[in-house]
Formats: C-alpha cells, structure tokens, sequence
C-alpha cells in the first residue's frame, strides 16, 4: 500500500538487499492484478488510475491469467539466453551492432552514467517488434535461433501492455479517436523493442550504473530478479529501491509519450540504476524490458509545450543519453520535465 515508505529490505518472500544489515529505503508501490485487468472488473482499473497519476510504476500480479504464467515462464527462458549472449566475446557481440536505437547490440558506455563524469556501465540487446513480426533477415542469429520463445514473449508483452492502454483509457473516459490504443495503431510504424540489458561486474570507477531517466515510450513492463532500480518517489522526496519480486511479478512504469498523450495527466516516473552493493557492480544483473511505443507519426506536446512527433521526441531523447551531464542538466528531456513537477532538482550524484 503506498504510504510510509518501508526502511528495511527484509522480506522473507523476495531476495534480501545485497549488503547485510543495511537499511535501505523502499518505494511503497501498489500490486495490480493482471487477471482482474483482462476481465475489466471496474475497481481495479481506477486502482491502476490511481498508481499512474500518482507515482507512474506498480507491480503486475502475472499469476492470475494464462498470459501472465506463459510470460513468467519465457521470462526464464530469455534470462538463460541472455546469461549465454552476453557471456560470448566483446568482437562476437559487437557483430550485432547496427548503431540503431531500436535494434541489435549496444556496448558498454554509450550513455552517461548516474556519477558525474562517468558513462553507463550496461550493454544491450534490442530486438524490435515489426522485425520479429516481419521475421526479418537482420534478426541476429541468436535470436532466430529461439524465434518461438522470442515471439512468445513479445506477443505476450503486447497484449500486457495493450491491455494496460485499453483500461488506461476507460479510466480517464477517453473515447473513439482520443482513445490511447488510437495512437498504437497495428500496422502502423513504431520504435517498440525488446531489450535485454546486461550489467556486468565493473572493473572501473570510469562506468556506473544507468543514467536517471524518465522512459521514452508509452508502456515499459520490466522484468528483473535483481536489486539495483531505484525510483524518485514522491512520498520520500528522495530515491527509493524498488524491491525485486521475482516471483510472480513484473514492474510497470509510465513513459513520456502518455504523459504527453494523457494532457500530462499521467506521472512519468524518474528512475534509475545503480551498483546496489556500493560504487562498483559487483555481480552480473540481468533485466528485461519490453518498451511499447507510440506510432512514429503521434503528435505531442514536449515539456516546452512544443508540438513533436514521437520519433523526434525518441531520437532526441536517445541523443541526450549520450551527452555529458553538464547538457543534461540544461535540458528537461532527459527527465521528460517531471523536475519541476518533483519540486526540486533531482542531482546526478
Ligand atoms: O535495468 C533496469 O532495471 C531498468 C532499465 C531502464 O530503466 C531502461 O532501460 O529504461
Ligand atoms: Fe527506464
């Protein structure tokens, strides 16, 4: 229940915090019931209102439906595939980079990282959806090589998030062209991706964690065992860990583009990634996250109050990862202009 933060990472049912003893805080964050959502049972969708205008994350009770089980299940399915990809050489990997946004490899220090001065200590692989639908030929190998378990998954982590549009919608009364499924129209381009992100063990102050950031898209449903994500949570005004629960649940979080899309009625939440155990990874973690995105061609308004497309708005956004911090700071995008909405100035470091 959201409330009183909780300051200690000792829950029996889910993994302890990586330092023994240490107090952390925890986001008090609502669990929404998938199976409840498919059957539109009316409470639960103004409870998922409730956690999007207020915080912008939840976690998803995945085992009250078919669809959700399936999913837990290829969960482990990509997380076994992911600890062999990853595992292979640097020059193996880098063959699957295509300097895309949306698809293939991504190495080590492209972004900046969450200290001042220092780039991202995390790579990537991205495989988008229309190539999976597509079945195209610049899938990397790996990933045809497993095409049943990808398009599970994939076509799994739509209908989630479709259904978390459609109820968004009924919630806010939005009807015919205004609808949100309006704007993720099948058929029509999009950036939606798969992404499987790898932390590996750091061996240099030079690279650390995953940069704060609000997400780009629409909808992220986002899959990690491990500790390590902290969101901006309204309730402490400060960063609080978001608890791994890698038993039956996923996280969810709200992006710019339906903020945008909503009127900014939505909360986009401010998150990020950092070494859990101290300033340096100490062990691999793994997470999964499938970013359903807008249609290309979507119209909205950015934080400036500027209309732009949701391929400007992702493009730029993706550009501003890359700068240094000092650029960062000058502009709202990295924090998709929830800064001022927090109260405060979130610093880097
Ligand atoms: O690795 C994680 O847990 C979160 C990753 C994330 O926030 C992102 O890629 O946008
Ligand atoms: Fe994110």
């Amino acid at each position: 229940m959201p409330g009183s933060p909780i300051r200690s990472a000792r829950n029996a049912a889910f993994p302890a915090f990586p330092v023994k003893g240490e107090e952390v805080t925890i986001a008090p964050l609502v669990t929404i019931d998938l199976g409840q959502l498919i059957k539109r049972d009316g409470a639960e969708i103004a409870k998922l209102l409730g956690a999007c205008v207020t915080h912008g994350f939840f976690y998803l009770d995945l085992q009250t439906s078919d669809q959700g089980r399936q999913i837990l299940a290829d969960e482990q399915g990509l997380l076994r595939f992911m600890r062999e990809y990853f595992d292979q050489p640097h020059e193996v990997k880098m063959l699957d980079d295509r300097q895309s946004f949306t698809h293939g490899f991504k190495p080590i220090g492209t972004f900046s990282g969450t200290e001042t001065g220092t780039k991202d200590c995390y790579e990537t692989l991205k495989v988008s959806r229309a190539e999976m639908v597509e079945n195209s030929s610049k899938l990397p190998e790996g990933v045809k090589a497993k095409e049943a378990l990808f398009e599970s998954f994939i076509s799994l982590s739509h209908f989630i998030t479709h259904t978390l549009l459609e109820c968004l919608s009924d919630a806010l009364g939005l009807t015919d062209r205004a609808r949100l499924e309006q704007f993720h129209r099948e058929g029509e381009d999009t950036n939606t991706t798969l992404v499987m992100l790898h932390y590996p063990p750091s061996a240099s102050d030079l690279h650390v964690g995953h940069n704060k950031h609000t997400d780009i898209g629409s909808i992220t449903l986002l899959f990690s065992e491990q500790w390590g994500l902290q969101v901006w949570s309204p309730d402490t005004d400060g960063w609080a860990f978001v608890q791994p629960r890698p038993r039956g649940h996923a996280t969810i979080n709200v992006g710019d583009s339906l903020r945008f899309l909503s009127g900014k009625r939505l909360f986009s939440c401010l998150h990020r990634v950092i070494p859990p155990a101290g300033g340096r990874q100490e062990e691999d973690r793994y997470s999964i996250a499938y970013f359903l995105r807008p249609e290309n061609n979507a119209v909205y308004e950015d934080p400036d109050g500027k209309k732009v497309t949701a391929r400007q708005w992702h493009d730029g956004k993706y550009v501003m990862f890359g700068e240094p911090h000092t650029r960062q700071d000058e502009s709202p995008m990295l924090t998709g202009g929830m800064e001022p909405i927090l109260g405060r100035r979130v610093q880097v470091a």
